[in-house]
């Protein structure tokens, strides 16, 4: 999951959702927002949810939901093959996939008689707003449309009934509305089917199976990034299970492309199996050979070759679908190289938050939301490696801003963390650890309110402290002493390190952990205050 986007869990709690709504006319975004976050799942809903495990009548019943509220907006899910959707799952790596296959579609977007003029994006979570989740052509919905499309779904589910009696949570006459995410998504399809999409990108929330995503009913083409062990309270705590759960994605005549496993090669079988089982059309493995040596990608971090070679199957696969002739697309069979489209469309792509520079002021900050084992080891390295190529490890100040507000093993994030960084020319010398809150003043940017997080843990800065409990004691075990910092907020922490800037001529600052984290660093940074 998107992180922790904890919303996507959802299923059966019974929510009253008759939140007041301003009238249609006076109607503005932060309304729009303001309702779609009386749909979080709250923190004790979670752990309730959680307790629960992997419970396979609980989920399919959560999809069987999203099938009824999207016929009560007025589509079927056939309806949405119109605009060519390709979906895309793995435990990392899919919004990078997604980021990479949308940016070379659009050097095939025309706006004449081609195939493609229009494209669409679903991803999550997001990281300064909501709208980011909902892109077209590149670019997120602006706020009109997005409080427009809103009130047109929370509208029209606040006055259709459900056929179905058997959802706790959709007994007729109740006004009940789909938890975030799901409301998201249903919400994705109504923006896209408006606005006339013709090609539209979807990243599953979590796993694929049972994910909300999963309406899909003929893709073009379905993609697996790399799989690994995440969400085990809904996919199982094995690769198995987990692979099971993903290559729900997998449809009839369809076919599916997959990142070679390199973490997990044993899930392979579990995918061919599962592809035989689901009659996909065709299964590939791409691994990042498929690249050509030379290719600029727009995104930081080896393990994005791999990622890229998947976006370029996925892409080669949708275009000649679309009708695209074989002189414009990749000869893979005879040719080492790209055409120039996938070449720009590759060295184009920008994904904010993942392994992203912002130099600025004399401070260098590397942002990575990587929140799993496997990807805070990529984005550490990432890390150190830029740094030693941008000068000598040992000159100026090095700087960790840390979070992970929701996950049981954020201790063992930060100690894989340590454990990749941590040498006798390489070391933190100031160690923050924050809440996610944006700012000084206890508040949070509308679009980034979390309810996922228990209220105490956070006013009393539990997790921070156990953090930087854990740090001290790797420093003591190492010989290190590296000045650790407990803030309340994203706000002061950034403060802070600016104020570092009279003490060394050169700051590079690692901002990790938590997409969350990252989304409420980048509002800060830019103080873009709502
Ligand atoms: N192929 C990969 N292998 C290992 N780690 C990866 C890979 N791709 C991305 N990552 C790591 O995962 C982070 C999130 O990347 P990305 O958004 O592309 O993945 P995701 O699957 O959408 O993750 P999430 O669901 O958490 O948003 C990156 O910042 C990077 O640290």
């Amino acid at each position: 999951m998107s992180e922790s986007d904890n919303n996507k869990l959802t299923p059966t709690i019974i929510k009253d959702m008759r939140v007041p709504t301003p009238s249609t006319a006076s109607r503005t975004y932060k309304d729009a927002i303001n309702a779609l976050n009386t749909l979080q799942s709250n923190f004790a809903s979670i752990e309730a949810i959680k307790k629960l495990g992997p419970d396979v009548n609980k989920n399919e019943m959560s999809l069987r939901e999203v099938y009824e509220y999207t016929r009560r907006l007025g589509y079927q899910p056939k309806d949405f093959n119109r605009m060519n959707l390709i979906h895309v799952t793995g435990t990392k790596g899919k919004g990078s996939t997604c980021a990479f296959t949308e940016s070379i579609l659009n050097q095939y977007k025309s706006s004449n008689a081609g195939p493609i003029n229009k494209i669409g994006l679903f991803t999550s979570p997001h990281l300064k707003t909501v709208r980011e989740r909902i892109r077209i052509n590149g670019s997120p919905i602006n706020e009109l449309k997005f409080t427009k499309y809103f009130f047109e779904v929370w509208d029209k589910l606040s006055t259709t009934e459900s056929s179905v009696t058997e959802f706790p949570t959709l007994q007729p006459s109740n006004v009940v509305k789909p938890m975030y995410f799901k409301y998201l998504t249903i919400l994705s399809f109504h923006v896209f089917m408006s606005e006339g999409v013709d090609s539209a990108i979807y990243e599953v929330g979590v796993g694929g199976q049972y994910d909300s995503t999963n309406i899909i009913d003929a893709p073009t083409v379905v993609g697996i990034s790399s799989l690994g062990i995440d969400h085990t309270f809904m996919l199982g705590t094995t690769i198995d299970s987990i692979t099971w759960n993903k290559t729900g994605i997998f449809k009839k005549g369809c076919p599916a492309v997959v990142s070679d496993q390199l973490e997990y090669p044993e899930s392979l079988e579990v995918i061919k199996k599962r592809a035989t089982e689901l009659g996909v059309s065709r299964l590939e493995i791409v691994d990042s050979n498929y690249l050509p040596s030379n290719v600029k990608l727009g995104l930081a971090g080896d393990f994005q070759r791999l990622n890229a070679a998947l976006a370029i199957k996925l892409a080669a696969t949708h275009l000649q679908k679309l009708g695209v002739p074989p002189s414009e697309l990749p000869d893979f069979d005879n040719s080492n190289t790209l055409p120039d489209k996938f070449l720009n469309g590759l060295s184009e792509t920008q994904w904010s938050g993942r392994c992203q520079l912002i130099e600025r002021e004399g401070i260098n900050w590397y942002i990575d939301g990587a929140h799993t084992l496997e990807s805070i080891n990529v984005a550490s390295n990432w890390f150190k490696s830029t740094v030693n190529t941008n000068h000598q490890p040992n000159k100026g100040l090095k700087i960790l801003l840390f979070n992970q507000q929701n996950r049981e093993n954020a201790n063992d994030l930060l100690k894989k963390l340590y454990e990749n960084i941590s040498s006798t020319e390489f070391k933190f010398d100031h160690v923050i650890f924050t809440t996610n809150i944006t700012w000084s003043d206890g508040n949070y940017n509308s679009d980034l309110v979390s309810l996922n997080s228990s209220k105490e843990q956070v006013d009393k800065l539990i997790i921070q402290k156990e953090l930087a409990e854990v740090w001290s004691k790797l420093d003591q075990k190492n010989g290190y002493n590296s000045r650790k910092h407990i803030f309340h907020d994203i706000e002061t922490g950034v403060n802070f390190i600016k104020s570092l800037t009279n003490d060394s001529p050169i700051i590079d600052v690692f901002v990790c952990g938590s997409l969350h984290l990252v989304g409420g660093f980048l509002v800060v940074l830019d103080n873009e205050r709502d």
